[in-house]
């Protein structure tokens, strides 16, 4: 029986992606990659970084790929992906890692991935917001999300390129049209609240950050960014007596927890977002 085109294109893209072109290693190196002894990983969880090469993919590709439950590391980006991937595959850690660079290579990228992040995001400038950045990111998202559906179906996406109020639902629309989406797999990133709301609350009660755990509910943006103040005591909270918060310290913590971002864009002068705190966010 002849296989069909769809079965032909689905191995090559299967043996593309056990063989991925070596962006890394020049064409003159004696010893080739191919050529090593290892060809693999342990077993364990294949993880794609979709925007790779960014202030918030680049170390979130180091923190993976420190990981020992991830057997397979693959950084896609439409610039800088060979660079990235040289550095991070010295790392002598278990995951293999590869690159993969532009829209050409998105679907070797995304082949046989369990989990998906995706910090893509397309500039910003200074003065933008959050929603500022839906123009850009609708399509991006939309774009990986095409790829996602298409090639690891099943794998877990979380979505952190802003405004993540908007980019989830259009990540929901792509998955339900390709009739893949499965609600508990798509995840809007937005655990920095939490750390933010932390570090505020125990600045505010003289508590060690670390004692404190602030139940925020909602969205990514302004007011959708609820933190629940008034739900700390006692069971998220190790102190006695009881926290409670003064009228003005509400206002001020609930402020600077929903501004906590466009205080970092601001303190950074505008073009920039928050990369470390985000990187301690995303630390299991
Ligand atoms: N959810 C959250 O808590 C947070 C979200 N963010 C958001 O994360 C996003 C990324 O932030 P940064 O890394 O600082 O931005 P960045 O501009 O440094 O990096 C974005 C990367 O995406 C790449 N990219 C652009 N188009 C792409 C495409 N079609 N496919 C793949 N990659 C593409 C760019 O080449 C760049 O390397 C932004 O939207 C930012 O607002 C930032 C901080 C916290
Ligand atoms: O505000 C931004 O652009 C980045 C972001 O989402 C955050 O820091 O929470």
């Amino acid at each position: 029986m002849q296989p069909s085109a769809d079965v032909n294109q689905r191995i090559a893209r299967i043996s593309a992606h056990l063989n991925p072109p070596n962006l890394q290693m020049e064409e003159g190196s004696e010893l080739r990659r191919a050529n090593c002894r290892a060809k693999g990983g342990s077993p364990g969880f294949k993880v794609a970084i979709l925007g790779a090469a960014g202030g918030i993919g680049q170390p979130l590709a180091m923190l993976v790929k420190m990981n020992p439950l991830v057997s397979v590391l693959h950084l896609y980006d439409v610039v800088n992906t060979p660079g990235v991937t040289a550095d991070i595959s010295h790392m002598d850690t278990g995951a293999v890692v590869r690159g993969f660079l532009g829209q050409q290579q998105l679907e070797d990228a995304l082949t046989g991935m369990d989990l998906v992040i995706i910090p893509a995001s397309g500039p910003r400038k200074p003065g933008m917001t959050r929603d500022d950045l839906f123009n850009s990111n609708a399509g991006i998202v939309k774009t990986l999300c095409e790829g996602i559906a298409k090639c690891c179906p099943k794998a877990i996406v979380n979505l952190i390129s802003n405004p993540v109020n908007s980019t989830v639902p259009i990540a929901a629309e792509v998955f339900k049209k390709a009739g893949t989406y499965d609600p508990t797999r798509l995840m809007g990133v937005t655990m920095l609240d939490v750390v933010r709301a932390n570090t505020f609350v125990a600045e505010v009660l003289g508590l060690d950050p670390r004692e404190v755990d602030v139940p925020v509910v909602g969205g990514h943006a302004g007011f959708t960014i609820l933190p629940l103040l008034s739900q700390i005591c006692p069971q998220f909270i190790q102190v006695k007596p009881s926290c409670s918060f003064t009228p003005q310290e509400t206002e001020y913590l609930t402020a600077r927890i929903q501004n906590g971002g466009r205080e970092v864009v601001e303190a950074k002068a505008g073009a920039v977002s928050a990369t470390l705190s985000m990187m301690h966010a995303c630390e299991p």
